[in-house]
């Protein structure tokens, strides 16, 4: 009937992928033996591109007519970051990137992978785009990106990028599911593009590509495109992409456009804005995404907010089938825009989606109750299902949620006070820190929603029903319950 799943998979690959400061490596962690990848930084302030590298970086910009008088490339906590060069107004440009420096679809049908397969197009975009990214990274000095590609992180404190020692610290989440759920996808377009297009261009291919190989350049894409840059729009720019986030950065407007494409046979150039006036020296901050939980920012970028509007679970409702009224409820359901499955993402201190205690309603149905899924109701069953059927209908919602909290709630390791006595703890690793917010914020969602089953079942006694606003409704019953005689 109805189950809290500890997984969301539909949800994550469904939604947009995009990482940290001060990304230490674990120390317990020995670095992974990687073939393909250039010596670049693992995401880490310590590792950060060498100053070298940066130089490099910054003159292969210039060279390529990226401006770059108002905002520099540096390292900051957060691995490399954009930093002012003069007091800067919000609203000011604060670096352009020229089309021919991204690194996107037409960069794909341009290069040897296009010509391998057919100018890219058959191919996810941001399969075709990853794949450029390898390709590129095998060319070595050659490729036009090195530069580019020698100050890109080899990691993220992304959970894709966790060890299994790490990950037993999210265990019982939704985020581990997710993950495993993220790196399976992943490894299976791996494993087509492996047979289909690396094995078949060796030339293009000539050293190993692993599948870490693989997950990385998912991680980096995920990690760097600017969100709105999906599906055949998907882009790695360079240079912008090194702006970092900032959670008091709360502006919803864009803070990038593309501007020139096709004017006077201008290129197309991507132009990112500073939110907020930024003085000259400090750092260049957006906002990332206002909508992702912390549990999306851990997985896509691999950092999290303290603010508890980030602390999400998504609860997750199906209509059995083996329930004797699956086909009238799935009816039902679908005649509302909801289907035999339905995702509501909970968001701590808010209350419940509107549509969550209708459709449980509509689950629970059962016995006497089972009236109301009669044909004749169809049009109208949602609109009374807004509101209590019947005591037995309302008790067993209360009952399907809490034990469905309960069960989860009893699938992780930890406590939610055990969670925040550790966080008190000084020097704990990032991904650790990432770990105990995660969970600890997922247990507070499935506490409050509990907490709010809990209530009801308490106030059952005094809600109205379906039968007494009906008889309200024919003027048979008065506001007070009490009974209306024709006589009176
Ligand atoms: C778009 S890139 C920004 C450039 C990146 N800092 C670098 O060194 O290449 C996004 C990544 O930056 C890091 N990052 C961005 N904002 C952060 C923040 N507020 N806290 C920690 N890390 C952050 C994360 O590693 C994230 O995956």
């Amino acid at each position: 009937m109805a189950t809290l799943q500890p997984q969301h998979h539909h949800l994550l690959l469904r939604h947009r992928p995009p990482p940290p400061r001060l990304r230490l490596r674990l120390p317990t962690r020995p670095p992974r033996p990687h073939r393909l990848l250039p010596p670049a930084r693992a995401v880490s302030a310590a590792a950060a591109a060498s100053t070298a590298a940066l130089e490099d970086f910054r003159r292969w910009l210039s060279s390529q007519g990226a401006v770059e008088g108002k905002a520099f490339p540096a390292a900051v906590p957060e691995g490399l970051g954009l930093v002012a060069a003069r007091d800067l107004p919000r609203g000011e440009v604060v670096a352009e990137v020229p089309k021919k420096l991204w690194m996107d679809a037409d960069a794909v049908a341009a290069s040897d992978i296009g010509r391998a397969c057919g100018g890219g197009g058959g191919l996810r975009p941001w399969v075709a785009v990853a794949l450029l990214l390898l390709r590129e990274v095998a060319r070595g000095a050659d490729s036009p990106w090195a530069p580019y590609l020698a100050i890109l992180p080899r990691q993220t404190d992304s959970t894709i990028f966790w060890s299994e020692e790490e990950l037993l610290e999210i265990q019982g989440t939704q985020l581990l599911s997710t993950t495993v759920g993220v790196k399976e996808y992943v490894q299976s377009e791996f494993e087509s593009v492996e047979a289909e297009i690396i094995n078949a261009n060796k030339d293009l291919f000539p050293g190993t590509i692993t599948s870490d190989d693989f997950l990385w350049a998912f991680g980096i894409l995920r990690s760097r495109v600017f969100p709105e840059l999906r599906g055949d729009k998907l882009a790695l720019i360079p240079f912008a992409d090194l702006v970092n986030h900032s959670p008091t950065i709360t502006s919803e407007g864009s803070s990038w456009e593309i501007k020139g494409k096709g004017l006077f046979g201008r290129e197309a150039m991507f132009s990112l804005r500073t939110s907020v006036d930024v003085k000259s020296g400090e750092q260049i901050y957006i906002q990332y995404d206002l909508d992702k939980s912390n549990a999306e920012l851990a997985l896509d970028y691999g950092f999290i907010e303290s603010n508890s509007s980030r602390d999400s679970y998504t609860v997750t409702l199906e209509i059995s089938e083996s329930d004797p009224f699956y086909g009238d409820k799935l009816d039902i359901a679908e005649l509302n825009g909801l289907g035999e499955t339905a995702y509501f993402d909970i968001v701590l201190d808010e209350p419940l989606p509107s549509q969550m205690l209708t459709y449980l309603r509509l689950l629970c149905i059962g016995g006497t109750d089972a009236f109301i899924l009669e044909a004749l109701f169809r049009n109208s069953v949602w609109g009374h299902l807004e509101l209590p059927l019947s005591p037995d209908n309302e008790e067993s919602i209360c009952q399907v949620m809490r034990d469905a909290c309960k069960s989860a709630l009893d699938a992780y390791q930890t406590t939610i006070q055990e969670d925040e006595e550790i966080s008190q703890r000084e020097n704990l690793p990032p991904r650790l820190k990432i770990a105990i917010g995660v969970r600890a914020g997922e247990k507070k969602v499935l506490q409050q929603i509990d907490d709010i089953f809990k209530q009801r079942e308490e106030e059952l006694d005094g809600l109205e029903y379906y039968q007494e606003r009906r008889l309200k409704d024919l003027g048979l019953v008065g506001d007070n319950g009490e009974i209306i005689f024709w006589e009176t």
